[in-house]
């Protein structure tokens, strides 16, 4: 713990900073004053003598708000927070030396948990000097997205993240009334009668599941529930699928993943880099979400189209089930449609392959719980399965459990203090103390290393066991939020479940094996969501 930002998590210090500074400062009023007010106008040293007094003033203001601010949360009952001991404590140059290696060796994310584990709650500075708040306490994750949601609206590195790609409409880039609003307009796409309707999914699990080499060969598993997910995901949303997966791909789809990926990975890393990045002229980016929003346009305008010749010949006009249709019929301008056509898709595409990559990841290491799975699966025969039924098969849903505790898709997030406000745990020696988070402070926090902790989860936390979900022996409540909480909690959620379900279902109904062919290390790639970096190649045997 650096004992120099301890000391001055103390109003004494900036008393006595403030006593130092205002001597110096006033000095510097009479500097310039006797300066400007001489004959013969010495410009250099006139100019010197401004800058140290607007200099000392900005130090002074500094120390004012240091120590009101700290007397307050002494009144308060806060305690003092860790502070990661930066050798660079201006621009925190240190710790993004210290992330290239653990980025190319792909273990950022594993390497903010442990600095979790060796500091506890702790503040550190992004590239450019800005402090966050990080946190891996049940209790501070409650009161962020729960009982102080008000206090915590989308801002920050998680709002600069989104807007370049998702715009000012969307339901991840607005609070208040207007993402009250554009939740309204999602939510009923999901409910009950569309996520149990297995229609979409199967017909793309079958198509991917036609792709896995039934001969032993290595494949990237992890490439086939990308294509297979925006599949879906396009087909569920605007009504024609990319169709990656068959021999006739929707013409322009490649182009358009392509640019949805990289989009997605540069304005991750302008997130996670901080404002300096954004500020930067940013081309490539541009380029590529105009790409993709016209991928999406063309389609927004052909499902019109359709709709107002179907109209024309008196036929009904909906088609099976489309997200698309619905909001067409509410009538709103093309941009906002697009903005929430994007949101919905980079909320549900790359989560889901994710989800089900890394159940399938586990189960490469893991041919017990395969052959667990098949005997439950084999209890329903040969038959595709319902919803309900889906629902019922304990052990299935446990997998699905312990690899979302394991590796949530969605293992980072950060909000950013509207006021100043508190949060119940991370102050004092122990922790255990509430902490001041003053206005405009940037939190983020760790599901991952939350979802890891040993004293939650117990000395065997990092390894994967669906047993310890069995019989109810694990019942957690904030320590276990994959799919976030609160008034912002995902809509996706059964939908996801559903389709990772379904897949997984009617994977190991066809096959009796899957094996691992890379090495252990989990190597991950944070991007919006997180990936593997180097794909999940495995080979399979079939049934
Ligand atoms: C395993 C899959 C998924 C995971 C782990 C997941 C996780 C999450 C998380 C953590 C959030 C909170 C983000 C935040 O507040 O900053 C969220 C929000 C959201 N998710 Fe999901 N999600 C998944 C699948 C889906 C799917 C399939 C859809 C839709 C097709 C979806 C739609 C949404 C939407 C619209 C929100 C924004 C809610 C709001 O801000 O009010 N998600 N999801």
């Amino acid at each position: 713990m650096d004992k120099i930002r301890q000391m001055d998590q103390h109003p004494g210090f900036h008393a006595v900073m403030a006593m130092v500074i205002l001597p110096v400062a006033l000095w510097e009023v009479y500097g310039v004053f006797r300066l400007a007010s001489s004959p013969k106008l010495p410009t250099f040293s006139l100019l010197l003598h401004a800058g140290l007094l607007v200099l000392g003033a900005k130090l002074l203001a500094t120390s004012f708000r240091g120590y009101n601010f700290y007397r307050r949360a002494r009144s308060l009952g806060c305690g003092t927070v860790p502070v990661y001991p930066h050798k660079d404590p201006i621009l925190g140059l240190d710790l993004v030396l210290e992330a290239v290696p653990r980025l190319k060796s792909f273990t950022a994310i594993q390497w903010i948990s442990e600095r979790l584990a060796k500091y506890g709650t702790h503040y550190h500075k992004t590239l450019g000097g800005e402090w966050i708040l990080l946190t891996d306490e049940p209790e501070n994750i409650k009161a962020i997205l729960g009982t102080k949601f008000d206090d915590f609206p989308i801002g920050g590195p998680r709002l600069l993240a989104t807007l370049p790609i998702l715009g000012n409409n969307s339901v991840f880039t607005t609070n208040g009334e207007a993402w009250h609003r554009n939740r309204a307009m999602i939510r009923p796409a999901f409910v009950r009668d569309q996520v149990a309707d297995l229609a979409c999914f199967d017909k793309h699990t079958s198509n991917m599941i036609r792709r896995i080499p039934t001969d032993g060969r290595t494949f990237d598993m992890q490439n086939l529930l990308q294509d297979m997910t925006m599949d879906s995901s396009s087909d569920f949303l605007l009504g024609y699928s990319t169709n990656m997966l068959t021999d006739k791909p929707a013409p322009g789809a490649d182009i358009f993943i392509r640019a949805f990926h990289l989009a997605n990975e540069e304005c991750a890393k302008m997130g996670r880099i901080g404002t300096l990045l954004f500020k930067l002229p940013h081309k490539a980016l541009y380029a590529n979400i105009k790409t993709e929003r016209d991928f999406i346009r063309s389609y927004l305008r052909k499902a019109a189209a359709d709709r107002d010749e179907r109209m024309a010949r008196g036929e009904p006009k909906k088609r099976s089930y489309v997200f698309l249709d619905e909001l067409l019929d509410e009538g709103h301008a093309e941009e906002y449609l697009m903005d929430q056509l994007l949101s919905v898709m980079i909320a549900g595409r790359d989560t889901t392959a994710m989800a089900i990559t890394s159940t399938l990841w586990y189960l490469a290491r893991n041919p017990a719980a395969v052959k667990r799975l098949r005997d439950e699966i084999a209890n329903l025969g040969a038959q595709n399965p319902t919803w309900e039924q889906l629902k019922n098969m304990r052990y299935l849903n446990n997998i699905i459990k312990e690899s979302l505790r394991l590796i949530p898709p969605v293992p980072t997030n950060s909000r950013k203090a509207n006021k100043d406000t508190m949060l119940p745990r991370g102050g004092g020696p122990d922790g255990k103390q509430p902490v001041l988070v003053p206005a405009g402070q940037a939190v983020r926090w760790s599901l991952m290393s939350m979802q890891r902790r040993t004293d939650i989860y117990g000395p065997d936390a990092d390894e994967f066991r669906p047993e310890r979900w069995e019989d109810d022996g694990l019942r957690p409540g904030w320590e276990y939020v994959p799919f976030s909480g609160g008034p912002r909690i995902c809509i996706g959620q059964q939908f996801a479940l559903t389709q990772i379900s379904f897949v997984l279902f009617r994977v190991f109904q066809a096959f009796e094996a899957i094996e691992a062919r890379d090495d252990d290390e989990l190597r991950l790639q944070p991007n919006l969501t997180v990936s593997f970096a180097l794909g999940c190649p495995v080979a399979m045997t079939p049934a």
